[in-house]
Order: structure tokens, then sequence, then C-alpha cells
């Protein structure tokens, strides 16, 4: 929390959204029914949310209803009502859902419109649910292309898995998609260039599956060895044959795993613990990595003529596109099982089926395919010695669950501003620096606003200094967030995290960025600022109190909790008696109401600055007779 300064300045008010105080930990152990963990606890968690009985009561009140009418509203009885907004019961998360639903059928004019989430593949419902408690979200799977083109401009966010093609006319075609996310871990299906292009964060979870695909991939190891669905089909056929279906024991043989990552690894490990001599081949995965996992690393060309099974487990990429083709399995040892349970087209599809049928390769077990569904005459269909399954990889409840939360969590970060933590598209920050800077983006976003607002003439300069403990971390995103709000007053260009460093560089401005340890009044401190042929504007934010503050204009000090729609008239006058008595009685015969004023200044009698919050924005021509006053020297009007 920053030391406050003395101030004889009136505070705007910030009404924070239930639970905005919550800080969730990126290290998830959940107390809640799979929830995210809430370093507050639960009753201000937003994913917990649990509405206090104040919010409650407030929410009622702002609807105008009485207990008995919103009982009958909710559809509860009215001592239920009583004993939430007693603090006897706790509210059930839904309910705050059923507010929101409600204030936007009563007030549809004033209800903020929620952002609206189209999930395009199937995805668990604690993911949904996540998503429902801060948007409206369309389930519609089975999208064709055209389609998804055609539905796609109405919404915020995209969730899909790997069955959904996000294609670049579908992202040219989006007009206010924010975020996609990947219920999942491979995002080979969704056009990360495009995305970036556009400013769409493109977001994943890359660890809730690893598990499910490892387990997957040793259930298909063993049941090449064992021929278990063979075995299965011909006892279902009526057959009891022991004969055709001898196998093999997976002790003692060597499993050759391409691509020790998170899977590969954990596949690595029960195959050790089959008591399996395990080889693996990754060119960015340090030896001692390896070998602490019971795993010698090889060279590509060991792994292959020393191993009896070889599980491929790489993302899809230009250079693991068909690594294993005709002349790879050639080197092989004969009899060899091949196992591919992470991208289609890995191992090349047609050389794979050839080397079975010629017996070269005892066996495959592929779990997913180039094309998805594979056409009926694919090649790897038919052949008993080839087992296969419809890319079930993450098919299990606990994987979708935890990836549905997990992907969910992250759209909701996007959504509300804050960076996510698993951005495919962007530059990957660690949980630490999320922590710390998170808070941050907001009220840079809004530094850069006032900024663009309060000067005129043409651009020459942009700085940004950053001081305190921030400056600890990588601060792109705070750099991204003020270049952010310096358009968002005057242009409709997205701009995020993800292509910032393009739209600057696209205008052609050179951001002049410096750190300081310490700030003599702010524990941390962002201040932007930016001169024109005109002008020369310097506006610095802090947070405190989990609340973003503008603190300092041009060096005098002031204090504004900013909020998304405020509207500030911003007055360079000077400090003489009758000033803000003039403007109040003017402002008063606009018939423009007064929210709140407060005046910063160096010095009694000097020059000083008025920020005057008001209800109703003033027109150019009352903004002119409020500048004619005498000892005003200019006004600007300042929208968040
Ligand atoms: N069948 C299914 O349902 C699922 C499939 N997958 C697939 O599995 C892949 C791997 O997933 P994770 O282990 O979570 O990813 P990961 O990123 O943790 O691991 C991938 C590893 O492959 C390595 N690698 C990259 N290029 C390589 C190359 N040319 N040769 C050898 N190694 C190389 C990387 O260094 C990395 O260590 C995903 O990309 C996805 O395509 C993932 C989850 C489920
Ligand atoms: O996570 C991955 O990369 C997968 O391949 C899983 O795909 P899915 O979500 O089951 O369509």
């Amino acid at each position: 929390m920053s030391p406050r300064r003395s101030t004889s300045s009136k505070s705007f008010s910030l009404k924070l959204a239930p639970g905005s105080s919550c800080t969730r930990t990126p290290a998830r152990s959940c107390p809640g029914p799979g929830h995210a963990v809430c370093m507050t606890g639960p009753s201000s968690c937003i994913l917990h949310s649990a509405m206090t009985p104040e919010q409650f009561i407030a929410e009622r009140t702002a609807l105008g209803l009485s207990q008995s009418a919103l009982a009958e509203a909710l559809g509860v009885d009215q001592g239920t009502i009583s004993r939430w907004e007693a603090g006897k019961t706790r509210i059930p998360p839904a309910i705050e859902l059923a507010l929101a639903t409600l204030k936007e059928k009563l007030h549809p004019m004033t209800a903020p419109r929620r952002p609206r989430v189209l999930v395009a593949d199937p995805v668990a419902p604690e993911g949904i649910e996540l998503l429902r408690r801060v948007a409206d979200v369309d389930v519609r799977t089975g999208l064709q292309q055209d389609a998804l083109v055609a539905a796609i401009p109405a919404y915020e966010a995209l969730v899909v898995r790997s069955e959904t093609k996000v294609t670049r006319p579908v992202i040219e075609a989006a007009a206010k998609l924010q975020v996609v996310g990947r219920a999942g871990v491979g995002v080979d299906n969704i056009d990360l260039d495009a995305a970036t292009e556009r400013g769409v964060i493109v977001v994943n979870a890359p660890q809730g599956n690893t598990i499910a695909a490892a387990e997957h991939t040793i259930a298909l190891l063993l049941a090449l060895a064992r021929h278990i669905p063979q075995a299965d089909a011909s006892m279902r056929a009526g057959k009891w044959d022991r004969k055709s279906y001898l196998g093999t024991e997976v002790r003692g043989k060597t499993l050759g795993i391409v691509g020790l990552g998170k899977i590969g690894s954990e596949v690595a490990r029960r195959a050790v613990a089959m008591e399996m001599r395990v080889l693996a081949v990754d060119p960015f995965v340090p030896v001692e990595r390896a070998r602490s996992l019971g795993v010698e690393s090889v060279d590509f060309e060991q792994l292959l003529m020393l191993s009896d099974f070889i599980s491929v487990h790489p993302p899809l990429t230009a250079a693991t596109q068909g690594m294993i083709g005709a002349a790879e399995i050639a080197r092989m040892k004969d009899g060899v099982r091949i196992i591919n349970v992470a991208r289609g087209g890995i191992i090349d599809e047609a050389a794979l089926a050839e080397a079975v049928r010629s017996g070269k390769v005892a066996g495959a077990a592929v779990d997913v395919f180039t094309a998805e569904p594979p056409p009926p005459d694919h090649p790897l269909l038919g052949d008993p010695r080839i087992i296969t399954t419809p890319h079930l990889g993450a098919s299990t409840a606990e994987a979708q669950e935890r990836v549905a939360i997990d992907v969910a969590e992250q759209i909701i970060d996007v959504l509300e501003g804050r960076p996510a933590r698993y951005a495919v598209n962007a530059p990957l920050l660690a949980p630490e620096t999320l922590q710390v800077i998170g808070p941050y983006m907001g009220v840079a976003e809004q530094l850069g606003m006032v900024a663009t607002q309060l000067v005129t003439g043409k651009l020459e300069a942009i700085e940004i200094e950053y001081y305190g403990e921030i400056t600890e971390h990588d601060t792109t995103p705070l750099r991204a967030a003020v270049i952010r709000g310096l358009l968002r007053p005057i242009s409709e260009e997205n701009v995020n995290i993800v292509n910032a460093h393009l739209v600057a560089a696209g205008r052609g401005w050179d951001i002049r960025e410096t750190t300081r340890a310490s700030h003599e009044v702010f524990l941390n401190l962002v201040s932007v600022k930016v001169r024109t042929s005109e002008a020369e504007v310097a506006v610095s934010g802090t947070v405190e109190r989990a609340q973003p503050r503008i603190v300092l204009i041009n060096g005098l000090d002031v204090d504004i909790a900013p909020e998304r729609g405020m509207c500030i008239i911003v007055c360079d006058n000077e400090d003489r008696p009758g000033m803000i008595g003039r403007v109040g009685t003017l402002l008063g015969q606009f018939d423009i109401n007064i929210q709140s004023m407060q005046v910063g200044r160096r010095a009694p009698r000097g020059r000083a600055l008025m920020l005057i919050a008001v209800d109703e924005e003033p027109t150019p021509d009352q903004l002119a007779q409020v500048e004619a006053i005498d000892g005003i020297y200019n006004v600007r009007l300042v929208r968040l």
C-alpha cells in the first residue's frame, strides 16, 4: 500500500464490483468446489462470490424492490431474503447472476452490458458456470466455418477445443473478439498470426490434461502389447481364441519418447515404474532433467534404432510435421510398436499404415489424425494391428473440468482487463509478475486515456516512468496498457499486450521507458508523459487498497478514483478566491450536476488544477464558456 500525502482534495468514489478485492493465486489448490483459490476467502472472491449482505442490500435497493418483491422475482421466500440480508445464511453464488439478469430485465438501459462468450466445442459445465457469472454464454457446438464467421461478430470471447478451426476469416470477421480460450493444450487449430495482428489474446490450458493424455498413452501401450481391443472384438464376435493374441511384456523393453515435455515426462515416469528402459529425444530439455526422471537422453537416430516402443509427444510444428516417415521407420527395429497421442501428421500416416501392413511395425496405436474425423478410407483405419481412438487423450472427467476452469478463469481475467496466465501469443509472464503488475494494468490504461485527452497538437514524445516494486518485474503489460489508453479516446483499434508493440511501431511511436527503484511518496507509481507540439502533460497513478488512483497531474497533487464512464472537467486556473464558486454556478446554470470536485495546487494563489467530475457531459460551447471565466487558462474534458 502506498503511503499517502495529506491532501485537502475531496475524493471521487469508486464502486467496487463484488469480489474485486480478491487476489487469486496462480497456483490453484481449490478450497471450494472446483474453483480457484482466493486469498481473501470465499466471502469476497468473485469466483466463489458470495455477495456480502451489504452488497446484496445495495443491489436490491438499486433495483427499487422491496424484500417481498425481490423474493417473488427470485422465486424464494421473503424469510430467505431477510436471512441473506442479515448475514445469517450465505448468499449462493447463483443469486448474483440472477440479480444481474433481473437488473437487465428491469432496467435494460442502465444495466451494464455483459460481454458475450461463444462456446463452440463441448466444454465441462464447471467452466461454463464460471463464465456465466460475468458474461452471457451461448453454447453452440458443431458450427461450420460459415456459421462461425457469421456468428462471431457478436462475441467478446470464444471457447474451443480441437474441433473448431479458428481460422483467419473467423478472426477477421470478429468485431469485438478479445480472447480465444483453448480448453486444452494444442493451439494448432487457431490462426495465431491472425489473432496477434488483431490483438486477440489466445489462452490455453497447458496443464489440465497432461495426466489424462499420459494415461491414455500408457493404456494404448499396454493395449498394443496385449492386443486387448482385438481380443475384446474377437470375443464379441463369439470366439474363444487364445492363440492369436500372444502378447509381449513391457518390463525390460525400451520405450523411446520423442518430446519430453509435460506429457512425455509423465509417460516416462509411468514407463519407468513398469520397469521399462526409457530413452528420450528433446532438444529443449536438459540432460539433467531427463536423468532425474530415470530417462536416458539420446539422439534421434539412437532412439529410432534402440526402441521397442516409440511414442511421440511434441507439438505439431513445421519441424515436427512428418518427422517420422518411411525413411525413419526403415531405421527402426523390426517389430517396433508406435504410438501417437500428440497430433496427426507428426508420423506420416500413409508410411505408418504401410509399415504395419508389411510387418516392419508390429502394431500402432493412434489417437490423433491429420484430418479429424478421418475419412472412412483412411489408411490407418481397419487394420487389426492398428488400434485407434477418436482423439480421446484429454477425455477424462477430471481433465475436462480442469481445462474448462483454467480457460474460463483466464477469459474472465482478459474480459476484466487483467493479464492471462497462459496467453499463447503474449509474452510469458511469471506468476509473481502477474500478481504484482496485474493490479496496475487498469490505472496504466487510465493514465494513457487522461494524457491523450489533456493535450492538443502533434505528438512528439511519449515517456513512461515506473517507480517502486513494480520495476522488479517485467513491465511489458503496463506499457501495453498505457498504449491502449493513449489510443482509446482517439481510435477504435483493439490494443493489448498481444499487439501493442505492433500498434506502437505502426504509428512510429518511440516510447521511452525509465525505471526507478523508489518514489519519494508512493511505493509504486506509473507516470505517463506526453509531449506534443503544443503542450506537455504528465499523469501519474498508483493502486491503493486494490483501487486505482490518479495522484498527480503535471506535478500537482490530485486524488481521482477513476471509474469507467466517468466524465471530468479539468480546469487549469489561477488559485484565487471565488474560482470554484464561479465554475460551479455556471455548471448549475447549464443544469450539469457535479459529482465531486477537487483542487490540486502547488502553493496558495499559484497555478491550480480544478477537477470536476460531472454527471452530465458539457457541450463544447458550455466548456468554452467555462474557459472564458477570468482566471481560467484552459479547460479540457476527460472521459474515462
Ligand atoms: N491426444 C490428446 O488428446 C492430446 C494431445 N496433446 C498434444 O500433445 C502435445 C504435447 O503436449 P505437452 O506435453 O503438454 O506439451 P509440452 O510443450 O509440455 O511438451 C512438448 C515437448 O516437445 C518438445 N519438442 C518440440 N519440438 C521437438 C522436436 N522437434 N523433437 C523433439 N521434441 C520436441 C518440446 O521441447 C517440449 O518439451 C501437444 O502439443 C498436443 O499437440 C495434448 C493434450 C491432449
Ligand atoms: O489438449 C490438446 O491438445 C488435445 O489434443 C485435446 O483435444 P480436445 O480438447 O480433446 O479436443
